[in-house]
């Protein structure tokens, strides 16, 4: 086949998937608003009696998709923890986007990139961009070179129906130093807004494909710094829950009216489950539930 025949082919491929918010509210609606996070430590691939090597990192990946991929309305591999393991741990990871897409279960990549527009556009291509081996559904991006450097993510993410999450309020204690600075006009508060307006592009939508970052632990500083997560009428990944100390509950009480839009995430307390299925499932099974009665 011909490069320009290639390249129709794959913006036909685009243009016929759904947006990625689209997609990710009929998985939520179907299977709950769980996240699993895939972040295959050295620790837990020594638990599991894997060595920690590309081989173990894959058994170890494969088994988690295998195990959990219909119960999660989607997974998250952590990218940190493939690179650790250079170019062959990116060729797991590769794998793991595949196996994923394949299990039917949606991909977030957890790779926070954030740069000045023109390496940006390099980002864009290799986690949303048509074709890219990296490419996944959705990938995590650092706002702090300012919302609007994220821009070539924001339009390949709509060109080929994928999504994004930009990082606003983090888990950790350290992100309040730059995040809630600005008291009532907060940093967090301006990303919110931004993110609120980009979603007007996917207003036919329930569900915009610009999501933030609003970690599980944040207690009580959406309602402090006023942030109006529902407006932002994109999906909010929460990461927090299990090993970072974050429940259901806890969540409930920090996203108020916004909840039905949390995607809450937990990678090593499901992840501890393992080696086996079962543990696997059993850990994911309580987390989800843990989420749903919190609702
Ligand atoms: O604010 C953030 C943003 C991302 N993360 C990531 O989520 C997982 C959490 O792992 P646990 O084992 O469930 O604590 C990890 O990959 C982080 O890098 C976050 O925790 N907080």
């Amino acid at each position: 086949m011909s490069d320009a025949a290639a390249g129709v082919e794959q913006l036909d491929h685009a243009s016929r998937r759904a947006p990625f918010g689209a997609r990710l509210g009929a998985a939520m609606r179907e299977r709950g608003p769980l996240c699993v996070g895939i972040d295959p430590h050295p620790s837990l691939l020594a638990a599991w009696g894997l060595a920690d090597d590309a081989d173990g990192l894959r058994r170890f990946s494969l088994a988690v998709v295998a195990a959990v991929a219909d119960l999660a309305a989607a997974l998250k591999p952590q990218v940190a923890l493939y690179e650790r393991h250079g170019s062959a741990g990116l060729a797991v990871l590769e794998e793991v986007l595949a196996a994923s897409a394949e299990a039917g279960v949606l991909s977030i990549a957890d790779a926070k990139r954030g740069d000045i527009g023109s390496t940006m556009a390099a980002y864009a291509d290799a986690w949303l961009g048509e074709g890219s081996p990296l490419a996944a559904d959705a990938v995590t991006l650092s706002p702090y070179l300012g919302f609007e450097s994220l821009r070539p993510a924001l339009e390949t993410a709509a060109a080929t129906g994928r999504g994004v999450f930009v990082l606003a309020l983090t888990s950790n204690p350290e992100g309040a130093s730059v995040q809630h600075v600005g008291g009532a006009q907060s940093v967090a508060k301006a990303i919110c807004e931004a993110a609120a307006e980009e979603n007007g592009r996917y207003a036919g939508e329930p569900l915009g494909s610009v999501g933030l970052v609003v970690g599980a632990t944040v207690g009580d500083a959406v309602e402090r710094l006023g942030l109006d997560l529902a407006a932002v009428r994109g999906p909010l990944l929460a990461p927090g829950l299990g090993a970072q100390g974050a429940t259901g509950s806890a969540l409930r009480a920090a996203f108020g009216d916004a909840y039905p839009q949390v995607l809450g995430t937990s990678s090593r307390d499901i992840l501890a489950g393992g080696p086996h299925r079962a543990g696997l499932r059993e850990r994911a099974e309580r987390t989800l539930a843990d989420l749903v009665d919190a609702g």
